[in-house]
């Protein structure tokens, strides 16, 4: 049976190295897209408004939309990546897509496992399936492991790229990992961090292959194995650099602690393990393995125990001296002054923290703090080939290191001292972080640590990033030229590149012996310390024309007895001799009682306070820059409050339709009226008008009643519409609008207020009062009542030109009352009388007083509507700006917030850097008096 799942690497960023995880400002300004713009400008919602558009338009401006034209670096290191790191000791489980799918319990065990064992998730296809599943399932592990673990597809780089998985797991067969890394990072562009690629592999050859150059990031080693992990652990750990992880059978009869313990003793970084196992090893697991895996903090420890000597008892990692930094006898003032800068540290951590608090190059300044107990750096740095580990082996006096024509060093190793047994040269082991140490016997590094670094310039780029990562932490730089291309334009680059961090540098100009002569050695030297003080604007340019070659051949020599008289007379001696001074320097450099000791006392003290200077600056590049976001926000803002301005205007424009409306509809009742006044009353016409209105019931004539149906009701129904309607659009508008601005609110600045289940008091302010004036108006016209009004104005007119006529002498009641039958002989009576000229003269005028009524009475309802609907209007306009006001208040006020905050932190940064610059002229002074 097998279960073998493997449990493999594990956790990320342990170091860390100066990645801002979503925010980077390097030196510049910079904001990677994914932090900024958590709305981007399209995904708004489309708007029917010119107010809102026109804002949404100045959205691409602001800050949460805005999109920087040219990509700034991702990190503060050149490379602008990030490697991926894998802590060990690691288990990587593998699953099938099928197992995830088909059993609800496998999720809950898979999140179970990353909390607590797994620190890499590697998802199968099942054969003869399709993509489709293990996509689905790749899916579902992600939102489960989320980034507590890395997630490795097995093979199929598409479906990693498409469910943005950590990497890819390649078989023997399978892709070269450079060519997965590249497709993935093509898919992945906004990431700083390297996508993971693993090999699986059966034999040594294949594991040296793929782990050499660009290739995997760790191996897996093959239960289809024929050789066991010990042995091809043994074969392959001088070589291969990178994290091995062995598939093996988890539950042994005996206990499976001893098993997996023996396998990492032998070097490998963790077990693979299948589902079926490790979710079968229960108790056993948890009861022995997990021990050594558990997410402790005390794992790396735990493991190194079983391989690392117990060489050093020391608290500064000097045997028999303690101190910090490998000083000793210091004086107060020295102590006072260590302690002060560890204070200030630990405050310029604080409040880079506030200020950047995704700013992962932190852990360099933590790193650096920590290493003031620490022995002082000496780290090598050069391009390939140029001869760094030959110095490396000419200072320690052996060929510890390899070299070679081709780039040879692939890793950042530490050289530490350590008294071995005798028979032993050295001994090394693999850092969680992926670095080598090396515990040697050599005496130099009784008084330092010595890293060797890849090469520079080389097509191996993961190389040239790991030598710019560490070059923060370096106390002092060593770097090496070769004879045979000075100070080439690459090296130019580097060297620039290190004076960000501020760092001092020492230069070896190697391969010395391969001048001809001392005038071409002398040009040299003369072209290198020109351009290097123009460079690093220095006075004293300490450059050592070496030759590490003839160095070691020279102390191997001695070591060896080899006569000190034909070393005299080879022709590399002079070389020899420089390597000599070089070495004095070093050891000068290293006592602490010459001046070039107490220098390397200011030197140490200064790493952390270049990198806290170099941290505070990029912070306040942040944070200056997101103050001008957050004024911008708090400016924009204000600016759509303000934008209901337009809106008002916008609406009394659009309203002028609808007061059209209702004066055409008063205008064309006014006109019908009119015409009937007009019609009726004339003397031709008279009987038939005096039918219609002295006809028939008095209380309601058939004028009136035609009036009535004909023309006021018809009117007034219309006029209720359109004001309805008006008041409706009004209401509509509102409540359209307000939600356009509470949504622009919403997106825009959903980072600064979060409206999430606030009351929801949009529809009752903005339906306020909306609807009432323009229809009550309405309503006080009562149609009967202006019917009979009408109707008893053209009465009048009737009994004011005839009521008076001749001998009837009738009075305006009794004809009233009569006329209604006596219709034909009150006309004859009235025409035939001695007043009836007179009559006749004065019926004009009358006319046109009824005319003149209707008029004004038709004009003062219009006014009346009109002026009802402006109301109408106005009260909504100022709901509305009610409610923008109350929306945008919560928003200006958190914008108002956070610049205040960002202003305040950045007057925190700017007082800090001072103090950092007071303790940088102390640290100066330190040692004057
Ligand atoms: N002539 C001459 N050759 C040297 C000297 N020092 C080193 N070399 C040769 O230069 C080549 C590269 O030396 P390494 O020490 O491997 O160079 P390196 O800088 O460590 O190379 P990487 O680790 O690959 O970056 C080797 O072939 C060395 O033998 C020297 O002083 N003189």
């Amino acid at each position: 049976m097998s279960f073998l799942l493997s449990l493999s690497s594990s956790h990320f960023f342990s170091n860390g190295f100066l990645i801002f995880k979503q925010q980077i400002i390097p030196t510049n300004t910079h904001f990677p897209p994914k932090f900024r713009h958590p709305i981007p400008p399209h995904s708004l919602p489309p708007t029917h408004s010119f107010t809102i558009k026109s804002l949404q338009n100045d959205a691409v401006e602001s800050s949460n939309a805005f999109v920087p034209q040219n990509p700034p670096p991702r990190t503060l290191f050149p490379g602008g990546y990030k490697r991926p790191e894998i802590k060990i000791p690691n288990i990587v489980l593998q699953l099938n897509a099928a197992e995830v799918l088909s059993d609800g319990s496998v999720v809950n065990f898979v999140d179970m496992a990353v909390s607590k064992w797994v620190g890499i998730v590697v998802v199968n296809g099942d054969e003869g399936s399709g993509g489709g599943k293990l996509y689905e399932a790749a899916c579902l592990l992600k939102s489960v492991i989320r980034d507590r673990a890395y997630l490795l597809i097995a093979e199929r780089v598409d479906i990693a790229a498409a469910v943005n998985a950590s990497g890819v797991l390649l078989s023997d067969q399978g892709l070269p990992p450079i060519v997965a890394r590249n497709t993935l990072m093509s898919s992945k562009s906004e990431s700083v961090v390297l996508p993971v690629v693993g090999k699986i592999v059966q034999n040594v050859n294949a594991a040296l292959n793929a782990s050499s150059a660009e290739g995997a990031d760790f191996l897996i080693y093959s239960t289809f194995a024929k050789e066991p992990a010990e042995i091809f652990m043994n074969s392959i750990n001088k070589n291969v650099k990178i994290p091995v992880f062995i598939e093996m059978e988890l539950i042994t009869p005996g206990g499976s602690c001893e098993e997996v313990s023996k396998v990492l003793t032998s070097g490998a970084s963790g077990v693979v393990s299948s589902l079926k196992e490790l979710k079968s090893s229960g108790d056993d697991f948890t009861k022995n393995i997990c021990d050594l895996f558990t997410f402790d903090g005390n794992r790396q420890e735990k493991v190194a125990s079983f391989n690392r000597p117990n060489l050093l008892s020391t608290t500064n990692g000097f045997s028999g001296e303690t101190g910090i930094a490998g000083f000793v006898n210091l004086e107060d003032r020295e102590m006072q002054f260590i302690q002060k800068e560890r204070r200030l540290l630990m405050e310029a951590i604080n409040i880079i923290e506030k200020a950047a608090p995704l700013m992962e190059e932190i852990s360099l300044l933590k790193d650096a703090i920590s290493q003031l107990d620490e022995p002082f750096l000496l780290v090598i740095v050069g391009e390939f080939n140029s001869g760094k580990s030959s110095v490396i082996n000419a200072l320690l006096g052996g060929k510890f290191l390899m070299e070679g024509v081709v780039p040879t060093t692939n890793e950042i190793t530490f050289l530490r001292y350590a008294e071995l047994d005798a028979k032993e040269q050295q001994r090394c082991e693999r850092l969680p972080d992926g670095q080598n140490i090396c515990y040697l016997p050599a005496e130099i590094l009784k008084k330092m640590v010595i890293v060797d670094t890849p090469g520079t310039n080389v097509i191996l780029q993961r190389q040239q990033r790991l030598t710019e990562e560490f070059v923060p932490r370096a106390d002092i730089l060593l770097f090496v030229l070769s004879a045979d291309r000075p100070l080439s334009e690459s090296e130019v680059t580097f060297l620039r590149y290190t004076q960000q961090w501020k760092k001092k540098v020492l230069f070896l100009l190697n391969k010395a012996d391969l001048y001809r002569n001392a005038n071409e050695l002398d040009e040299a030297i003369t072209f290198v310390k020109d351009n290097v003080r123009k460079l690093l604007n220095v006075e004293n340019v300490k450059l050592f024309p070496v030759s590490a070659r003839s160095a070691l051949e020279g102390k191997l020599a001695t070591t060896d007895g080899a006569d000190q008289h034909n070393l005299l007379l080879s022709e590399s001696y002079s070389s020899s001799q420089t390597f000599d001074e070089f070495e004095k320097f070093l050891y000068a450099f290293m006592d602490g009682s010459t001046t070039a000791g107490l220098e390397r006392m200011t030197i140490k003290l200064e790493t952390p306070l270049a990198i806290a200077e170099r941290l505070l600056s990029s912070c306040q590049t942040l944070v200056t820059q997101d103050c001008r976001y957050a004024q911008k926000d708090l400016m924009s803002v204000q600016e759509v409050v303000r934008s209901v301005d337009e809106y008002g205007m916008k609406m009394d424009k659009e309203s002028i339709l609808w007061r059209r409306q209702i004066f055409s509809l008063v205008s064309n009742a006014k006109e019908r009226l009119l015409k009937v006044v007009e019609s009726t009353l004339q003397l031709s016409n008279l009987d038939v008008a005096f039918s219609m209105f002295f006809g028939g019931d008095k209380s309601a004539s058939a004028a009136t009643q035609s009036i009535q149906s004909d023309i006021v009701s018809p009117a007034l129904a219309d006029a209720q519409r359109i004001l309805g309607e008006y008041t409706s659009w009004l209401r509509e508008s509102n409540i359209r609008e307000g939600m356009q601005y509470k949504e622009t609110f919403e997106k825009r600045w959903s980072l600064l207020f979060d409206s999430h289940n606030k009351v929801d008091f949009t529809s009752n302010l903005l339906q306020r009062e909306v609807d009432t004036l323009s229809l009550k108006s309405l309503e006080k016209f009562n149609g009967t009542a202006a019917s009979k009004l009408f109707d008893q104005e053209v009465r009048q007119v009737f009994v004011g030109a005839f009521g008076g006529l001749g001998a009837a002498g009738l009075s305006a009641s009794l004809l009233t009352s009569v006329l209604p039958t006596t219709l034909e002989d009150l006309l004859a009576l009235g025409l035939c009388s001695a007043g009836g000229l007179l009559a006749i003269s004065n019926f004009p005028a009358r006319r046109q007083k009824v005319l003149d009524n209707v008029k004004s009475i038709a004009d003062a309802v219009e006014q009346e509507i009109i002026e009802a609907m402006q109301q109408d209007l106005s009260t909504s306009v100022k709901n509305m700006e009610d409610f923008v006001t109350l929306v945008g208040k919560p928003y200006e006020e958190a914008a108002q917030q956070k610049l205040d905050k960002l202003l305040d932190t950045r007057e925190q940064l700017t007082v800090m850097e001072k103090k950092l610059q007071t303790l940088q002229v102390e640290l100066q002074n330190l040692h004057l008096s």
